[in-house]
């Protein structure tokens, strides 16, 4: 998978060598290349807002720079990139969404920063290739990094080759559309907390039947709307 993400704070994307994904990179499972959208500018200071047509406080984000760094990665014709725009007006960054962005082969993140970009920068790429606008939760950011940033870890972790023990990523909360189970580990009782006795038992259908119930418990206490979803699990459904 390839990953160009296109910001006025590129370096912002530098902590991506550290973590799970910096191996990721080292093995070439997945290629991440940022670009400094200022890059892309001619004038002396490198201007990439400018004030709103219809007036309105703060700035917005001007279509030319972007025009120029895009075309710089994904070429001035069709192409099957996935261009994916951060932004409050999204549809909602899911699980499922993560492992659609998995699947792509080359993802093309663009951080709008101020009152957002220029509205032909996605009209125009959308005659060209596929365009989403993605949410990362009903807040404002202050620029589309760290929702690139949450998107990148998700769906790269998704990767085949990422994630060391691919079983990890299948018991996890929203996997199988319940929120994830309580877990413990040693020691068997901490500050006068034991841990609860069927985890102990060895019984792995009572552990399995009591980790499920814990799901469904959770789930309807937490995220009650998981469950009234269409498909969604009912609590007798097995495990995915
Ligand atoms: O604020 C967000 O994106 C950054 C952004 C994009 C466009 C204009 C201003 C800010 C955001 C909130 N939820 N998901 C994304």
């Amino acid at each position: 998978m390839r990953i160009d993400v296109v910001t006025i704070f590129p370096s912002f994307f530098d902590v991506l060598d550290l973590s799970l994904l910096g191996k990721a990179r080292q093995s070439g499972l997945i290629d991440v290349r940022t670009h400094d959208l200022r890059d892309f500018t001619h004038d002396r200071h490198r201007t990439v807002d400018d004030t709103p047509y219809g007036g309105g406080a703060g700035m917005v984000m001007k279509p030319e720079p972007w025009g120029e760094a895009l075309d710089a990665i994904v070429g001035t014709g069709p192409s099957d990139a996935l261009l994916v725009v951060p932004s409050p007006a999204g549809e909602p960054f899911t699980q499922a969404a993560a492992r659609e962005l998995a699947a792509e082969e080359h993802l093309v993140f663009a951080c709008g920063r101020y009152e957002g970009i220029d509205q032909r920068v996605v009209d125009h790429y959308a005659t060209r290739l596929r365009v989403r606008l993605i949410s990362l939760g009903d807040y404002v950011l202050n620029g589309g990094e760290v929702a690139v940033m949450a998107m990148i870890e998700a769906a790269g972790r998704l990767v085949p080759g990422v994630v060391g023990n691919p079983e990890s990523l299948v018991e996890e909360s929203h996997e199988d559309g319940l929120l994830e189970y309580p877990s413990y580990t040693k020691p068997a009782e901490w500050r006068g907390l034991p841990v609860p006795p069927v985890l102990l038992s060895g019984h792995h259908g009572r552990v399995a039947e009591w980790r499920r119930q814990q799901q469904v418990e959770r789930t309807r206490r937490v995220r009650p709307e998981l469950l009234a979803s269409p498909g969604a699990p009912s609590p007798g459904d097995e495990a995915e």
